[in-house]
Order: structure tokens, then C-alpha cells, then sequence
């Protein structure tokens, strides 16, 4: 299963990284960076209207490559200027070819707060996240044990960062649930073999209290795609291919927002 072999992969990588910059100096930095206000960035989602989070993706385990030409700070910067909510960056190299550093990079240029998309499995990666100028953080309800969920949950709130905290079916939506969970997304693709069904976000949007904000991820299309979350109650939609692979970016998302 692809998500064992990404914990595994993820697992290494940060053991490697650990060994580069030490926890203590990562944590260091990372805790004298000025805290956000963070509650107000989820519940800004809960607004009237269909938030957008644009995905900077180079490629996937499911796709392959996405696009040749990946002119990531041009893609953050137009982004911004079409005024999505937040910028979801991929940070995860063996699978999406993502990498911190255009984190690091769009933070500098940029203003919209920023994702962290990666498998977070160890708090040194919260950390990690924080210092490179990052808002949110994805937390995989699926990889990560009820502890760990409440552990990272905590650690990202004191660090001021938002989790995005993503489930794929009612199960793991329970789990969620059980914590302080401030901003849910649901997953359309399946992971285990890459199908992607919409009704999975418009079906689980009805189990979500209405005060938690919901993110329908992965599979969005078309604008028509976009219409049936927005009036089945869902606050937003995460964006990655359809973007990426769209030769005018603002005009797509300018429609996105107006559906
Ligand atoms: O490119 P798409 O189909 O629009 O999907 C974007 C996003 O939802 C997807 O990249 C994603 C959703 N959850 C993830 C977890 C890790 C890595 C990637 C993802």
C-alpha cells in the first residue's frame, strides 16, 4: 500500500534531516518565530462563499509527472494575485518531487498563508514547517496513531499553526472527531488505488458538525465540480492538477470562487 511505503520513505528522509540540523536547534527557531493568530485562519473558511486552496504539485505517485516547466515562485505569486485562501506547497521529494525549500522560497514572496503538504509523522516536522514559513500543517488521520494526532494537534496549536486534519472515510472521520479538530479535509482519492469519487466529500459533509470547515481534496475538475460541493455545504476545495495544468490560472480561479 502506497501510504506504508510514503510513512516508510518519510520515516528515512527525516532521520537524515535530524542528523543535519538537530531537533534542539530546529526547535529552537521555530519557537522564537512570532505566533499567528491561528483559530482565525480556519474560521475564516467558514465564511459565505467557496475557498480555494491552490496546490504548488510538480508530480504524484498517481499521475507521474504533472507539468515539464514548474516555475514554482511564479505559480505561488499568481496564486496570491488571484487571492486564493492559502497556497498548499508539496514538500514530500521521493513521491511528488516536492521540496522544503519551496516552502522556504514562497514564504519569502508571499503573503497568503501557506500549507505544508507532506506526511507528517514526527513532531520534528511540525517544527520544520513553522521554520519555513509555513500556516498550516497536513495531518493524515490514516498514518498517525490517536496519540500522535492529539500530540501533533497540540504542538501545532502552541506553535500557532493550523492543522489541516484529513480523513478519507467514516472511520477515520470519527477519529478526527474525537479531537480538537478545527479544519477537516476530506480526501476524494483513494490512496490504496488512486480512484477518485466527489461523492466522498459531498457524502461525508453531512457527518461534520457545521462549525468545522470542511476541504473537499483532490479530483476537482471543472466548475460543475465545484458547484456540487459549494451546495452540499463545503467551505472549500483543495486544487492541485486542474491548476497546474491550466495555461491561465487566475481566470480558473476567478470562476472557481464564483460558482
Ligand atoms: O491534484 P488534485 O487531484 O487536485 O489533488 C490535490 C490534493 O488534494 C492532493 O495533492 C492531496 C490530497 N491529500 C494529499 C496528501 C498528500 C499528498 C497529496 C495530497
Amino acid at each position: 500500500m502506497i501510504l506504508d511505503d510514503l510513512v516508510k520513505v518519510t520515516t528515512k528522509r527525516i532521520a537524515a534531516e535530524k542528523a543535519q540540523i538537530p531537533l534542539s536547534k530546529l526547535q529552537a527557531k521555530a519557537e522564537q518565530l512570532p505566533v499567528q493568530k491561528h483559530s482565525s485562519l480556519s474560521k475564516r473558511f467558514l465564511q459565505p462563499g467557496l475557498h480555494i486552496i491552490g496546490e504548488v504539485k510538480h508530480s504524484s505517485p498517481s499521475k507521474g509527472t504533472i507539468v515539464n516547466d514548474f516555475p514554482y515562485l511564479q505559480i505561488a505569486t499568481e496564486y496570491q494575485a488571484a487571492n486564493v485562501d492559502a497556497i498548499s506547497v508539496l514538500t514530500e521529494p521521493d513521491y511528488f518531487k516536492g521540496d522544503l525549500k519551496y516552502l522556504q522560497e514562497i514564504s519569502k514572496q508571499v503573503r497568503t498563508p501557506l500549507l505544508r503538504k507532506d506526511f507528517t509523522i514526527d513532531p520534528y516536522m511540525i517544527y520544520q514547517a513553522k521554520s519555513a514559513g509555513a500556516s498550516l500543517i497536513l495531518l493524515i488521520v490514516a498514518i498517525l496513531s490517536e496519540r500522535q494526532l492529539a500530540d501533533y494537534l497540540k504542538l501545532a496549536k502552541r506553535l500557532g499553526l493550523t492543522a489541516l486534519v484529513e480523513v478519507h472515510d467514516e472511520s477515520e472521520l470519527k477519529r478526527a472527531l474525537n479531537q480538537e479538530v478545527e479544519l477537516l479535509g476530506v480526501n476524494n482519492r483513494n490512496l490504496n488505488d488512486f480512484s477518485v469519487d466527489l461523492n466522498n466529500s459531498l457524502r461525508l459533509r453531512n457527518l461534520i458538525p457545521q462549525d468545522i470547515p470542511m476541504i473537499a481534496e483532490s479530483g476537482i475538475k471543472t466548475t460543475a465540480d465545484a458547484k456540487k460541493l459549494k451546495d452540499a455545504g463545503i467551505n472549500g476545495v483543495l486544487i492541485g492538477e486542474t491548476l497546474m495544468r491550466s495555461t491561465d490560472k487566475t481566470e480558473l480561479i476567478k470562476q472557481f470562487k464564483v460558482v
